[in-house]
């Protein structure tokens, strides 16, 4: 079978894309998608996506990691989504689609991507760490020196800690820069390695990073580049009109035979 595919980027998380409109691709075929995203013997990501038709929506998009299952929300790859959809035609500057979360709505912006996040109710406190859900569950922990840091082994650690067993977690490292900036290193589940960038991470960490004292909008360098979160605290301590804004961008189209 030959697919043709699309590869897109967000602050360097990498995804294979693929226009599902009149197709049927197998993605219930675990072993298919890990192959698609197998650095070495696929074409390389961090996840595959489907953009297919929703009679209520845009389009809706259905993510899988890179280990072939069908993943919760990606922030970096529905801002990638949204610009495959306006390649394709099928939105122009604004979108309202459907991911694995709900609904959500977002803006082209010249090179960047606005995407509205759904609202956090609640933050948790797991001693000087935190664990919240923004489409994805996160961790997140603060550190002095995240340039250092083995995230690797530190990831694995808290991502195989017994109380995150049945769903597992992604794993954040956060260093404060300055007011309003922070640095952010993710180990993702799914992908059981550093990515160089998660959206749903950055989101995360900085909403705790509102709660450590820092204002709304709060920019966030990765590995892989820069984003901004913007948000705003309502009066029980929820968040609301949080938005992901960095740039999603074209890599190559090709066609692999599976
Ligand atoms: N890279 C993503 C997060 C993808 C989901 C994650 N791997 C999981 O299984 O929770 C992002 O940009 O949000």
């Amino acid at each position: 079978m030959a697919i043709s595919f699309y590869k897109y980027q967000g602050t360097g998380n990498d995804f294979v894309m693929v226009d599902n409109r009149k197709l049927n691709f197998p993605a219930e075929d675990e072993e298919l998608v890990k192959h698609l995203c197998d650095r070495r013997k696929g074409i390389g990501a961090d996840g595959l996506i489907l953009l297919q038709d929703h009679p209520d929506y845009d389009f809706e998009m259905v993510y899988y990691n890179a280990d072939g299952r069908v993943g919760s929300m990606c922030g970096n790859g529905a801002r990638c989504t949204v610009r495959f959809a306006r390649q394709l035609g099928v939105i122009e500057d604004v979108a309202c689609f459907l991911a694995a979360d709900g609904e959500h709505q977002a803006s082209v912006e010249r090179d960047l991507i606005q995407l509205k996040m759904n609202d956090v109710k609640s933050i948790e406190q797991i001693g000087p760490d935190y664990y919240l859900n923004t489409g994805s569950p996160h961790y997140v922990r603060f550190v002095d020196n995240a340039e250092q840091l083995d995230v690797y082994g530190e990831g694995r650690a808290v991502r195989y800690n017994e109380r995150f067993s049945e769903v597992g977690t992604n794993v954040n490292f956060v260093q404060r820069l300055s007011e309003n900036e922070i640095f952010v290193r993710t180990y993702e589940r799914g992908v059981e390695d550093e990515t160089l960038s998660c959206g749903t991470g950055v989101t995360a960490c900085a909403l705790v990073a509102k709660i450590n004292g820092m204002q709304s909008p709060i920019k966030v360098k990765v590995l892989g580049g820069e984003l901004e979160v913007a948000f705003e605290q309502q009066e029980d301590s929820s968040f609301k009109q949080i938005y992901l804004i960095g740039p999603a961008k074209l890599v190559f189209t090709g066609t692999i035979s599976s």
